[in-house]
């Protein structure tokens, strides 16, 4: 991946017996790292590897397809990151567009992924500038 221009590898932690080694040489190839969290794994998961890492994603859906309904439920873990590691690239996936980036970016979310709100959108130019603001005030503040 790296050969072909990728710079960021993330993996879920829940895929792997060894989260650590995976880290360690996703870093040695020359990648960045991220380290993904479902919904029922607990956000203190993550933590033993935050030394090992340049981003931590919280997911917001079960993992598996666009266009299912953001869990707001889940913002106390990005809140919890942020307070905890208040340098560190976070994070949201699932459900994220308009009417969600503000509860994101208010808890702490600095990276987005955003699918079905910007590819169904009228104007997909649009709503990515409004993601990109929600999150750039709240950075601001
Ligand atoms: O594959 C995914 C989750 O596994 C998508 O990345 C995610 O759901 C984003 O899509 P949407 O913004 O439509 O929720």
């Amino acid at each position: 991946m790296h050969d072909a221009g990728a710079n960021q590898y993330t993996f879920h932690v829940e895929a792997t017996t060894d989260a650590a080694s995976l880290a360690r040489k996703i870093k040695e190839v020359g990648m960045k790292v991220g380290i993904a969290i479902k919904p029922r794994t607990a956000v203190d998961v993550v933590v033993p590897y935050a030394d090992l890492v340049d981003m931590i994603l919280v997911m917001t859906v079960e993992p598996g397809f666009g266009g299912q309904k953001f869990m707001a439920d889940m913002m106390p873990k990005v809140k919890y990151l942020r307070e905890k590691f208040p340098d560190m690239d976070i994070e949201v996936d699932g459900g994220v567009g308009p009417s969600t980036i503000d509860a994101c970016a208010q808890a702490g979310a600095n990276m987005i992924v955003s699918g079905s709100a910007v590819v169904n959108a009228e104007d997909p130019k649009a709503v990515m500038s409004l993601l990109r603001k929600s999150v750039l005030k709240s950075l601001q503040e």
